[in-house]
């Protein structure tokens, strides 16, 4: 059994990581924190955890969580990178789920976060934690930075064409959905339901903070910068995220549907659905899966790739708790044995 604890265990990630822990075989939940809710049963907040996740909240201070053996950070941009330094020292690992660590130049971060990084050292030991791409590292990583939601089903989608070399690598495109909780618990104004609600809209258009983060790990793969176009879109739903990915083809390749199928063929938790289909973010509701499909319309030289992710899941906390699997040497899909809810 490892001790665990979780740093912003009141937010949607957090809460998150509660519901997939309290089932996982080899963890005991150790420390819970919220600033706000200190001293309060976990259950009592949330009823659907009663009778599987038994303490309190407790506030996020370094000698409670040094006597873990890894640490969740479930909070926004900025906390994670505070605190990490001392639980390093002591020993713990961590794994962040915010994106202190997501990117490697820390002018660039600076310039999408708005803020001076405090511990820039870190950042070259710091590993990407998108299992498909980093597994062996990820397997002896102290610090993991645990990928953007986003980022998450787009890199997913155009890896398979990079790693192969036959796309058009200057002018990528981008077009992506996302269900309201991928901006947290947090009150604000464009997530109400009379302003999400019954509509839909772009934002981001001009730059979001998750293109600098695609842009890193595609041009990772295909060894040289690329272009690429990301626009996100609020959907008026709770969980999901739905990337539309085109791409120019720059070599004939017999049968992309064999291509992604080869790339993804060990991955426990990609599905590359038949040729033809397509992905519902329901059928990943709740689950750690990204479901794709490829489609070559009318023959022509644009590939289009359909990827469905939860955001909260192979979004956010079941790709966390996949990465804690890989550095603890479990099951890689220990405690995260779900399947969608549909409907
Ligand atoms: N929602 C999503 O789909 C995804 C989110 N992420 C990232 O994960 C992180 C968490 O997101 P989410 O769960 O949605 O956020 P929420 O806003 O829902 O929750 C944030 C949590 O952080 C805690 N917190 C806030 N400030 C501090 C602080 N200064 N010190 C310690 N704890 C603090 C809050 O608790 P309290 O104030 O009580 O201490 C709360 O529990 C963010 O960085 C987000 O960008 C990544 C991928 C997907
Ligand atoms: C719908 C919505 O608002 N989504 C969020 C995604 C944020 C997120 O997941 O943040 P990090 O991955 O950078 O930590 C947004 O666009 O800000």
């Amino acid at each position: 059994m490892i001790k665990v604890g979780i740093v912003g265990g009141t937010g949607y990630t957090g809460v998150e990581l509660l519901r997939l822990l309290a089932l996982h075989p080899e963890v005991e939940l150790t420390a819970i924190t919220s600033r706000g809710e200190a001293g309060q049963a976990v259950s009592a907040l949330y009823p659907n955890l009663r009778g599987y996740v038994d303490i309190a909240f407790s506030e996020p201070s370094t000698a409670v969580l040094s006597t873990c053996d890894v640490v969740f950070f479930a909070t926004p941009n900025g906390i994670a990178m505070k605190q990490v330094p001392e639980l390093l020292a002591a020993g713990v690992r961590v794994i962040d789920l915010a994106a202190d660590f997501r990117i490697k130049d820390p002018v660039e971060w600076a310039k999408w976060y708005g803020m001076e990084h405090s511990c820039p050292h870190l950042l070259t030991e710091a590993v990407y934690g998108l299992p498909e791409v980093n597994r062996e590292a990820i397997k002896g990583a102290r610090l993991v930075a645990n990928p953007g939601c986003y980022p998450t089903s787009v890199q997913l989608g155009f890896l398979p064409l990079i790693n192969a070399g036959v796309i058009a690598t200057d002018a990528l495109v981008a077009d992506v959905k996302s269900g309201a909780s991928g901006a947290g618990r947090k009150a604000e104004i464009g997530t109400l339901m009379a302003e999400a609600g019954e509509s839909f809209k772009a934002y981001g258009v001009a730059g979001h903070r998750h293109l600098p983060e695609i842009k890193q790990g595609l041009a990772l793969a295909h060894g040289a910068p690329v272009g690429l176009t990301f626009v996100p879109h609020l959907l008026p739903m709770i969980r999901g995220i739905h990337s539309t990915l085109y791409a120019r083809l720059i070599k004939p390749v017999d049968d992309l549907q064999a291509l992604f199928e080869a790339a993804y063929a060990d991955e426990p938790f990609v599905d590359v659905m038949p040729a033809g289909s397509l992905p519902e973010t329901r059928s990943v509701r709740g689950a750690n899966t990204c479901r794709l499909a490829v489609y070559q319309p009318q023959g022509g030289d644009t590939v289009v790739i359909l990827s469905v992710i939860d955001n909260l899941v192979k979004g956010a906390a079941g790709q966390a708790v996949q990465n804690m699997n890989l550095m603890f040497g479990f099951d890689e899909r220990m405690g995260l044995a779900h399947i969608g809810l549909l409907p």
